[in-house]
């Protein structure tokens, strides 16, 4: 069997197969890929501008000279490969006890082995009072992968705080040692494991395969002669493992406004997002909460899938599982609080015994994780907290630690050899950039154009959102030019008004991209916790999308606006250069406080005394003479007080010709203390644009860490 990105490589079957479930697969790509192709929007190149299999025409240099008949064996191999991989899945599905061996062996997808070992590894705050108080106490634990290990215990016992730690989510604070592979934790452990939040904010107008290809693209590299049609067979299977085949084309969606996928399948788009960036080692908080009993079962049921059938060490924070669900999971870490400590960490099966050992029998009918817990809760009044720590220590823990120290013994390979084994596999598909030892997986460029491709997606898909800025800023023309429509035949003091009309409509534009970056800060923050991309990729490309937008709303308001003032058009360039200079320093203004905002209101808000400032501060209804001496230095930085001026000053020299009018200007730029300062001009406004993108690059950095 052949490889690809993440797969064990095995030989290469070379006979041409063409297997029905392929065949299946291939007519449905091909009609996506037809349908993206025919002049749609977003157009082909921007989806996927990759070779077809059949040899096609291609976008793509790298391996552009190969021979039709070296791509045309590649596509039977990788066609081979899958429908064997699918046969693999069927039997898996087949199979009542899908964990078994045989299973597994079937398995030609199966990753090579991992493991995670903690030792000692506790938790202490330190509260206001000055006191320490200890939330974890030492834990230790061994696992290895293909197993599904259920981490449980009361509320408040530290079970979100232990999964954090060993998913490197905390960077500092606890002690102790966590080993992946036998090896200390390093850099690169983040690309090859995963954290699955309990619910995660996803672009609601994506789908579940564009979903499945972003990650993918920014964590391993397609080698040159992978076709976007393999790669979608690849993540296609990734999607079978976890029962999302049937909804691969579907819109993720919100739920209220775009109806997409349901919950439970969100949760194991979450689960599949991960497994398509190769990780070897899942850490889920809680991915069942808010479920239905049976979407419950189902995601613990597909956990259970992708664990066996791939091969993956999975950590799942659950609270009390039906009994159906908690038969799924090998391993039970049980938890107790006030400090949380270990009070069993062992086979799932062998609870009634342990139970039974330490004196507790099951009751007939009963969940034995319910009696359990219920033992285990403080807070019951039939609780035997001390017994079971008592007995934990005295029976159990140096158990776990021979099993911590023969763990520590093995040193499988670690996360950069694991890295490097699927690189050189995947090279069998193409050429490739050598293997990144960082924790981006991909280049600043690459992370930067997949991030773009998706704003520009994602964009191009809210048509009504786009329709409805461009026709808001047609109707804002129309209303302030009917007001404004004689100004052309009026005197300085009037056409001046005008000027400052027009500015305070721009400076407030803004406004209205405020939600946008706010609504995307929560998608943007856990995929860059999961260094998937770099914040300044998004901040970037949200910055190019958005100016663009911008500029092309503003454009339209500014012409129509001009057009219905009658003024003269040689003056239209300096109007245009002063109020876009204006509407694109204000918007960086605006976008800094939404990076900072913990929400919409918040950031209107905070926004609020900013705009003030410098609205109120116009050089025009308060000028330099009329404000207290103290508050000069607000109109000397207001790029409103400056667009107004610079109009000023082009209106004069452009109705040179005009004595009233001229005599009109000298009028207001004696009133307004105004100065013929261009270059000082576009200065402040460049400084003030630079600060506020500074500002809101570095918040928008500052807040991700500080709440990675
Ligand atoms: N940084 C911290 N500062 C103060 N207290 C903390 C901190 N981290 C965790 N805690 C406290 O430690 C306890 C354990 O929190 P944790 O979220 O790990 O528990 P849990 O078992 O996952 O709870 P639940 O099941 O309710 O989600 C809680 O009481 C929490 O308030």
């Amino acid at each position: 069997m052949s490889g690809h990105p993440g797969d064990r490589m095995d030989e290469d079957p070379e006979d041409p197969i063409a297997g029905v479930e392929t065949f299946a697969t291939q007519e449905q790509s091909s009609k996506v890929l037809h349908t993206r192709r025919s002049g749609s929007f977003p157009p082909a190149w921007l989806l996927g501008n990759f070779r077809d299999p059949a040899g096609e025409r291609t976008s793509r240099s790298v391996g552009a000279k190969a021979s039709d008949k070296s791509d045309g064996a590649i596509w039977q191999r990788w066609k081979s490969k899958m429908r064997m991989s699918a046969e693999a899945l069927d039997g898996l599905d087949k199979r009542p006890d899908v964990s078994s061996d045989s299973v597994r062996s079937q398995s030609s997808d199966r990753l090579s082995d991992a493991s995670l070992t903690f030792k000692e590894v506790s938790f202490d705050v330190r509260l206001r009072s000055g006191e320490t108080k200890q939330i974890l106490a030492p834990t230790s634990g061994h696992y290895e992968s293909g197993n599904l290990v259920a981490i449980m215990g009361p509320s408040g016992c530290g079970k979100s705080t232990l999964l954090d730690i060993l998913a490197a989510k905390k960077s500092g604070g606890y002690s102790g040692t966590i080993h992946f592979n036998g090896r200390p934790r390093d850099h690169l452990f983040q690309r090859v494991s995963a954290y699955v939040p309990q619910e995660e904010a996803m672009p609601k107008c994506l789908t579940v395969m564009e979903a499945m290809e972003f990650n993918s693209n920014l964590k391993i590299e397609r080698p040159s002669r992978m076709t976007w049609k393999m790669q979608r067979m690849w993540l296609e299977r990734r999607l079978a493992v976890l029962g999302l085949e049937k909804v691969k084309d579907h819109y993720i969606g919100d739920g209220t406004s775009l109806r997409g996928i349901s919950g439970g399948q969100k949760r194991r788009l979450s689960l599949a997002k991960r497994l398509a960036s190769g990780a070897r080692v899942f850490f889920c908080d809680e991915p069942t909460s808010g479920l239905s009993a049976t979407d419950a079962e189902a995601a613990v049921r597909y956990m259970k899938h992708m664990c066996g059938y791939y091969n993956i060490l999975v950590f799942v924070v659950i609270h009390q599982p039906r009994i159906e669900v908690a038969k799924l999971f090998d391993e039970l870490l049980l938890m107790t609080s006030g400090p949380g400590r270990a009070v069993y960490n062992g086979r799932m099966e062998d609870v009634i015994g342990y139970l039974h050992n330490v004196g507790f029998e099951v009751p007939v009918h009963a969940n034995p994780l319910d009696f359990f817990m219920d033992l285990v809760t403080p807070e019951r009044s039939d609780a035997r907290v001390d017994t079971f720590v008592q007995h934990y220590r005295q029976n159990a823990e140096h158990q776990v630690a021979s099993r911590v120290e023969a763990g520590l013994q093995v040193e499988l390979p670690g996360a950069f050899q694991l890295l490097e084994e699927v690189h050189h596999q995947a090279q069998k598909w193409g050429s490739m950039n050598p293997l990144r030892n960082s924790v981006y997986a991909r280049r600043f460029r690459s992370q930067l154009w997949l991030v773009f491709k998706r704003q520009l997606i994602l964009r191009s898909r809210d048509k009504r959102g786009f329709l409805a800025d461009l026709l808001g800023g047609l109707a804002k023309a129309v209303v302030v030019g009917v007001v404004y429509m004689r100004t052309g035949e009026l005197g300085a003091a009037q056409q001046t008004a005008f000027f400052f009309m027009l500015c305070m409509t721009c400076a407030i534009d803004g406004l209205k991209s405020m939600p946008a970056i706010i609504g995307e800060r929560s998608i943007v923050k856990m995929e860059a916790s999961e260094v998937l991309y770099s914040e300044w990729a998004y901040i970037l490309s949200f910055g190019v999308l958005n100016t663009l937008q911008m500029l092309l709303v503003h454009s339209i308001f500014i012409t129509v606006l001009f057009a219905m003032s009658g003024l003269r058009w040689q003056m239209y360039g300096d109007v245009y250069l002063w109020s876009t200079l204006l509407a694109a320093t204000m918007n960086a203004l605006y976008l800094m406080v939404a990076a900072i905002a913990k929400d919409a209101t918040t950031a209107i808000v905070f926004s609020s005394p900013f705009m003030m400032l410098f609205l109120l501060f116009n050089g025009f209804t308060a000028t330099r003479s009329s404000v207290v001496p103290w508050m000069r230095w607000a109109i000397d930085i207001s790029p409103v007080a400056y667009s107004i001026q610079q109009m000023v000053y082009a209106a004069k020299h452009t109705y040179a010709d005009e004595e009233n009018l001229v005599q009109g200007y000298e009028n207001v730029i004696q009133l307004s203390e105004y100065k013929d300062q261009p270059y000082t001009a576009i200065a402040v406004v460049a400084i003030c644009f630079g600060i506020f993108k500074s500002v809101q690059l570095t918040s928008f950095r500052l807040l991700n860490n500080i709440q990675r």
